[in-house]
């Protein structure tokens, strides 16, 4: 098994790309501490998605414990470590995942949306991984930091000029810390996924049009599927990539190198 006995936090962890590489990390053997927030969300059932989650890891005979709270606050990433650290007794492995994209025109971008877009996504990354980070320079023996980039790092979105910044901000952040890290054999990498189906962009993706659209420019001919993604998050985290940091890598099914 890639992650045995590690542990690995995953922020995001109640749903869509999250869940998967949490349930992927324990495939491999790791337990897991899942973060999840959804405080404005009504539309799905937040504590029963984070309970089903903890139930799937405890039947693949892993430990897990889930910690609520929003990653744009400090508070949040500290909390998150020491309570896992209570748990598990260490930190092997982050994933820096949770993130949102409240869809929305520039022009007309409330302040609002921009702001809480950008502490969630690149605020909220920032601190989980120096709180990780500190954890695992105390435990001296190194440790993975794979943060959930996006394609949309490379490439723009008229409807995301809020959230590509900050995608591109968390594959920076991740090329930085590589160098702020490596001494303490800490890597840092990140995954930069295509389209995905999740909650994410459901209503974005609803209408069939726009959805055909996007399969036609995949190479591989589908939309992502979390999986996908998780896959790739527990290379990046185990020793089989113990030479890689500073990377990133594209999950798209070829949609970045499309042009015609
Ligand atoms: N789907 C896609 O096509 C792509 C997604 N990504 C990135 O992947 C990551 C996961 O997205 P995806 O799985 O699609 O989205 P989902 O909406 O399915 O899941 C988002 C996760 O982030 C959590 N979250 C949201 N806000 C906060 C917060 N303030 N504090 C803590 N947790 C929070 C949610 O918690 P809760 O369940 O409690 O709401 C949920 O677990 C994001 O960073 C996104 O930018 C990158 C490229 C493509
Ligand atoms: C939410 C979008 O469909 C999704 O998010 C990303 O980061 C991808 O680039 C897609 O645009």
């Amino acid at each position: 098994m890639l992650l045995e006995n590690k542990v690995v936090i995953v922020t995001g962890g109640s749903r869509g790309i999250g869940r998967a590489i949490a349930l992927a990390c324990a495939r491999e053997g790791a337990h897991v501490a899942i973060n999840y927030w959804g405080e404005n969300d009504a539309s799905y059932h937040k504590r029963s998605a984070v309970e089903t989650v903890l139930d799937e890891i405890g039947a693949l005979g892993r430990r897990a414990i889930a910690v609520e709270g929003d990653v744009s606050q400090p508070a949040t990433a500290t909390e998150l470590v020491a309570k896992t650290v209570d748990a598990f007794g260490r930190v092997d492995v982050l994933a820096s995942n949770a993130g949102i994209c409240p869809f929305h025109a520039f022009l007309d971008m409330p302040p609002k949306v921009f702001e809480t877009t950008v502490a969630v996504n690149l605020g909220g990354a920032f601190y989980v991984t120096q709180a990780a980070a500190n954890q695992m320079k105390a435990q001296g023996d190194g440790g993975a930091i794979v943060a959930t980039s996006s394609i949309s790092a490379l490439v723009g979105g008229g409807m995301q000029t809020h959230y590509t910044p900050t995608k591109a901000g968390v594959h920076s952040l991740m090329q930085s810390c590589a160098i702020a890290l490596g001494p303490y054999k800490i890597r840092c990498n990140s995954v930069m996924p295509g389209t995905i189906a999740t909650d994410l962009n459901a209503d974005d993706l609803s209408s069939p049009e726009k959805k055909s659209y996007f399969e036609r420019r995949i190479p591989l001919g589908r939309l992502g599927r979390p999986d996908d993604v998780a896959d790739v998050v527990v290379f990046l985290a185990s020793d089989l990539a113990r030479y890689v940091t500073g990377a990133a890598l594209l999950v798209d099914g070829g949609l970045f190198v499309n042009l015609q």
